[in-house]
């Protein structure tokens, strides 16, 4: 969109690129389809430098016909309607845009500005040529010819800040995204619209509009993708790196362009237009040698590619296993490796939701070490800790494969028995009393080590629990009880408390 304030600069502006009116009216005529060729000849007629390098043109080998053309007519004959229209048209334009500007010594380098877009415009022809159908050649000729009209335009309107605002006209890219930032719009806005004001057709401004997209890289290119590859490709002759310019148009080039042929067609063709317009030719390019080296910088990103990718892939790894540890100490007790209290907790709700949900049994086993300060008092602290890591492995054994045992507290522990009745939770317990009477917990040559534990259980039918903390409560309270009457024993149900 071009911004109120550049539009109506554009609009008072008397300076614009413009045409003489033969041209605007061999434009006229080209637009209705009952035109017939010969009367494109006329209005033309009267600009004999126009006249002379057209009957030169379709003179060349590129419009070869037996017999050479020696009039206008018979030039736009072999020409044919939208090559003539086009080349009259860049003709003016360079003719006088060129020369005003030169004169001053200021602003734009219209000398490459030329060159560029006359390659840009065989290119675009030639790609159109070497698909499977010919997207309308001389159409897309005049949109890549014009694509960068609007910087013209531009220059015109901005004076000498316009060459400093868009920088180094060799990095084309950029030249557009300052306009944008600077200007509030950039040169294919304006040339679309330069190109509307002059009566060009409904496409070729679209064309030029969308000049600078990038192809959506389907398998055959459409008329517009050429005119947006056009000033790429040009840029293998005028930008100073053509291997990097060639590597990075590989991918839109697709399977299907004979990349050699291409760019040999256009370098046999330069000259020829380049005289038209009165620019130098630029420089030939060796498009072999140009190929190979665009070729060995596709295989060096590629491989830098690759080492990206292994690289990315080792930080993934690196950072799964950092994941893995992170979760690890959220849900494990790093003494013991048994569930920690918060993920325990977590564990006992949903098995508490569930059981009440489906109206299951549900048993809770709290377990708390005797006299564990004496422990490590009596052995020490290291000791006290081989007890706790020995009867964390003892509270594992015993337990079958539905039952989560885990770290309450320093030396507390539950148990939970998923479906399991009363009677079960008591049997476990006891199961864990006999082992702890019979096997110490720590037998080393210095230390045997026997620890007993006071034991509360809960069982859901058995306390009609609103919340799992509740239950949680009342296995602590009957653990409690163990301990107040004489610890090394199990208490559970109603009748204990
Ligand atoms: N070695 C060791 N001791 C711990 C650990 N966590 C808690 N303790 C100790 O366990 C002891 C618990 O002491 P108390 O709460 O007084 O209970 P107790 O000595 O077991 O006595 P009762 O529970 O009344 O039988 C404290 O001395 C804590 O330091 C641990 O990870 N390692």
């Amino acid at each position: 969109m071009i911004n109120d304030a550049l539009r109506e600069s554009l609009a008072s502006c008397t300076q614009l690129p413009s045409l003489p009116t033969a041209v605007l009216k061999v434009i006229e005529l080209a637009q209705d389809k009952s035109t017939r060729l010969q009367s494109i000849a006329e209005p033309l007629n009267h600009d004999s430098a126009l006249t002379a390098r057209l009957i030169s043109l379709a003179n060349t080998v590129f419009y070869a016909h037996l017999r050479p053309a020696d009039t206008l007519r018979e030039a736009v004959d072999r020409l044919g309607l939208e090559m003539t229209v086009s080349l009259a048209l860049g003709f003016s334009l360079a003719r006088s845009y060129g020369n005003r500007q030169r004169s001053k010594g200021l602003g734009l380098d219209l000398h490459y500005y030329w060159q560029r877009s006359l390659t840009s415009a065989i290119a675009a022809q030639e790609l159109a040529r070497l698909l499977p159908e010919d997207p309308e050649g001389a159409s897309v000729f005049t949109a890549a010819l014009l694509q960068d009209i609007g910087m013209l335009a531009l220059d015109t309107i901005e004076g000498p800040s316009y060459a400093e605002i868009i920088g180094d006209l060799r990095r084309h890219d950029e030249v557009g995204k300052r306009e944008r930032n600077e200007l509030g719009a950039d040169h294919t806005e304006i040339g679309a619209w330069l190109a509307a004001s002059w009566g060009l057709s409904r496409r070729c401004c679209d064309w030029i509009r969308h000049s600078h997209d990038s192809p959506v890289g389907t398998s055959s290119l459409s008329g517009a993708e050429c005119v947006m590859l056009s000033g790429r490709l040009a840029d293998i002759w005028l930008a100073g790196d053509g291997p990097n310019t060639l590597a990075q148009l590989d991918t839109w080039l697709g399977k299907g362009v004979q990349r050699e042929a291409l760019l040999g067609r256009i370098q046999e063709r330069l000259p020829m237009i380049a005289e038209l317009l009165d620019v130098e030719t630029p420089e030939r390019i060796d498009p072999q040698r140009l190929l190979f080296a665009a070729k060995q910088l596709l295989l060096e990103r590629n491989l830098e590619m690759q080492r990206n990718l292994q690289q990315v892939d080792s930080e993934l790894e690196h950072l799964r296993s950092h994941n893995q540890q992170l979760d690890r100490v959220a849900r494990f007790d790093p003494l013991t490796h048994l569930y920690n209290r918060r993920h325990l907790t977590i564990l006992f709700e949903q098995h508490f939701a569930d059981a009440k949900r489906d109206a299951l049994e549900l048993s809770l086993v709290f377990i708390d070490l005797d006299h564990f300060k004496q422990i490590n008092d009596l052995y020490g602290h290291h000791q006290g800790d081989e007890a706790l890591k020995a009867f964390a492995e003892l509270l594992l054994r015993i337990s079958d494969a539905g039952t989560v045992v885990g770290r309450y507290g320093g030396e507390e522990f539950l148990a939970v028995l998923p479906g399991r009745e009363l009677p079960e939770a008591l049997a476990f317990a006891d199961r864990l009393c006999v082992e702890l009477r019979d096997h110490p917990l720590v037998a080393s040559p210095d230390v045997t080590l026997y620890v007993t534990a006071s034991i509360g259980i809960a069982s859901l039918k058995d306390g009609d629990f609103e919340t799992s903390e509740a239950m949680i409560q009342t296995a602590d309270q009957r653990m409690y009880l163990s301990k107040r009457e004489g610890r090394n024993r199990v208490t559970a149900g109603r009748s204990h408390l």
